[in-house]
Order: C-alpha cells, then sequence, then structure tokens
C-alpha cells in the first residue's frame, strides 16, 4: 500500500528535552494507525506536528505527497485530549457551532447518528458522562467531514464498557475510509483498533508493524507469570526472568519443560498464569521496563 501520509526525520525539542527524535514513519490510506507509549513518550507532541499545531525543529511531514498548508485543515479532524467547550450549549448546539466554521460541513443529525448521540444531544454538555463526552467530541471532529481523523488519547479515563462503546465508533468510521491516527497508553486499545502501529518510548520509535506481526516476530511461545519469589541460579540463567509489577515474567517456546524446571526447583507455583504475549510484554521486552515505570523515568532519560 502506497503511503498516504509520510514522516520523515522528525524531531522536537523543549528546552534540553528531545521530545521526538528524529522519527520515521508512513500511514497507508484507510487504515487506523497508532502512537502508543507511556506518558511522556513523545505521541502527543508527533501528532500535535502532524497536526500543523506544533512546529518541528526537523524532520518533514506530507500528506498525498503534499507538505501541510491552510487550505489542507479541512481535510484533518482532531479529538484532542482535553477540549473547552462553551458553556451552556448542548451537544447539537456545539455541532451546529462548530459546523459554522466549515463550508462543507456535515448535518448535525447525521453526526448525531453515526456518534450514537441520539439520547443526550439535548443537554447540557457539562452533564454529560466522560463517555458521552468523548463520543460529542468525536462527532466535532467529524464535523468537516475530514479524510484524516487524529484521535489524541480517546479513551483516557473511561469505563471498560464506554471504551468498548468508543471502539464500536471507530471502527465504524474507519469503515467509511477515513484514516485515523491513534495515541494510546492501552495496548488492548491498539491490538484491538490498530492496523498499524508505532511503538514510542523516550521520544524514539522502538517497533513498528502490524500488532499480531509485531507480537509474532517477537514471541513465538507464551508468557508464564509468577508470583515474586527467589529463584534459583538454574532458572535465572535457563529461563532469564523479568521481573514486572511484583511478577516474574518468562518468555518461553517450551511450555512443558519450563514448568517442569520451576516444579522440580521448588518455585511457588500458587497464582501461576500462562499466557499468550501481547503488546505491553512487547514493550516490556523492547525496552526492559514496564509502561508505569517509563513515563516516571522519562524526565531524566530524556535530558
Ligand atoms: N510545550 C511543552 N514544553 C515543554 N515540555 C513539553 C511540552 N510539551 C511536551 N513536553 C514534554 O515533552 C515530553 C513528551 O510529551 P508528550 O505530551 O508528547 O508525551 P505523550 O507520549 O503524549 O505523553 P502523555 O501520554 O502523558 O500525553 C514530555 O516530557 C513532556 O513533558
Amino acid at each position: 500500500m502506497s503511503a498516504y501520509i509520510q514522516v520523515s526525520h522528525l524531531q522536537k525539542r523543549f528546552k534540553q528535552l528531545i521530545a521526538v527524535n528524529d522519527i520515521s514513519f508512513d500511514v497507508p490510506q484507510g487504515i487506523c494507525f497508532g502512537l502508543l507509549g507511556p506518558n511522556g513518550a513523545g505521541k502527543t507532541t508527533t501528532i500535535e506536528m502532524m497536526e500543523g499545531i506544533v512546529t518541528p525543529d526537523g524532520g518533514q511531514i506530507l500528506y498525498a505527497g503534499e507538505v501541510l498548508q491552510r487550505g489542507m485543515n479541512q481535510r484533518i479532524g482532531i479529538q484532542f485530549q482535553h477540549t473547552a467547550l462553551q458553556d451552556y450549549l448542548t451537544g447539537r448546539e456545539c455541532l451546529r457551532m462548530f459546523g459554522s466554521f466549515y463550508p462543507n460541513a456535515l448535518g448535525e443529525e447525521e453526526l448525531i447518528a453515526l456518534c450514537h448521540l441520539q439520547d443526550f444531544a439535548d443537554q447540557d454538555h457539562r452533564k454529560l458522562s466522560g463517555g458521552q463526552k468523548q463520543r460529542l467530541l468525536l462527532a466535532l471532529a467529524l464535523v468537516n467531514d475530514p479524510h484524516i481523523l487524529f484521535l489524541d488519547e480517546p479513551t483516557t479515563g473511561l469505563d471498560p464498557h464506554a471504551r468498548r462503546n468508543f471502539w464500536d465508533l471507530i471502527n465504524r468510521i474507519k469503515a467509511l475510509g477515513k484514516t485515523i491516527v491513534l495515541t494510546t497508553h492501552y495496548m488492548d486499545e491498539a491490538e484491538t483498533l490498530c492496523d498499524d502501529i508505532a511503538i514510542m518510548d523516550k521520544g524514539k520509535i522502538i517497533a513498528r508493524g502490524a500488532p499480531r506481526e509485531l507480537l509474532a516476530e517477537h514471541f513465538s511461545g507464551v508468557l508464564i507469570r509468577l508470583r515474586n519469589q527467589t529463584l534459583s541460579a538454574q532458572i535465572m540463567q535457563q529461563c532469564q526472568p523479568q521481573l514486572e509489577h511484583n511478577h516474574w515474567h518468562i518468555h518461553t517456546d517450551a511450555v512443558e519443560q519450563t514448568l517442569r524446571l520451576l516444579v522440580e526447583d521448588g518455585a511457588d507455583l500458587e497464582g501461576l498464569h500462562v499466557k499468550t504475549a501481547n503488546l505491553d510484554d512487547l514493550f516490556l521486552k523492547l525496552t526492559g521496563h514496564g509502561l508505569q515505570e517509563s513515563g516516571a523515568k522519562q524526565e531524566v532519560s530524556h535530558a
């Protein structure tokens, strides 16, 4: 597939901190592309440069071979992490107001139906639940019928039910042929929604590809999770366990052999868990640290 969005050697520095450090990637048309990573990885800075909101210090972004220009903003829809809406307006009135900014805006009814706003479109937007508010913000991002939709951590803070509802909406919008660029901390969200991902850490892209292919490339076996305990030198050497969130993680192609070794070694198997690897495990494998730890450390490691 040919590239619709081409990002080359993009860089952004905030004083001593390199927030985005020479990253390059392509996004084909009509896919959902995910930028993943922990707090402070550089995801928002990257998409804000792609949206034309933040000026890069270096590198280039092309849309269908052209540099982003003023008129092209009509082709882009953005759902920010935080959007301040005018007090006292209903969702419908917000849609009408945003629509008035564009010559070819979609109609309110179409947006209300597309984003499932029927039950609360006439309520003051300040009274909406988190999930309802995100759906309204999504409708506002679609008001100009954009070709490309940017979603910056759209489900952060939502409960599991609201997240699933939102995922259904994203899939509907993708089916309309729009190209979606999404940032998220949630690896399960990326596995569910994204055709292609780039995992960022400390301003760099550390992995790139389709989620399933990336997992197949890095993990051939399963993950065994054990309680934190003192493991023998033999297990440490043969199984190379990694400690995350107070549990040992062992990646293995030979499940039976590894389990036998643990039993023979007298390891405490209470609460033992065997599962196939996911993107969280991939992140741990690539960086040696979990998603939560990484955000806390980034100030130091960026400097
Ligand atoms: N305007 C700014 N001035 C100074 N530093 C900034 C600015 N914007 C971002 N940063 C810093 O750049 C780094 C990357 O931030 P960014 O918001 O892009 O990360 P992120 O991956 O989107 O994180 P989060 O998931 O928390 O939104 C962070 O260390 C952040 O503090």
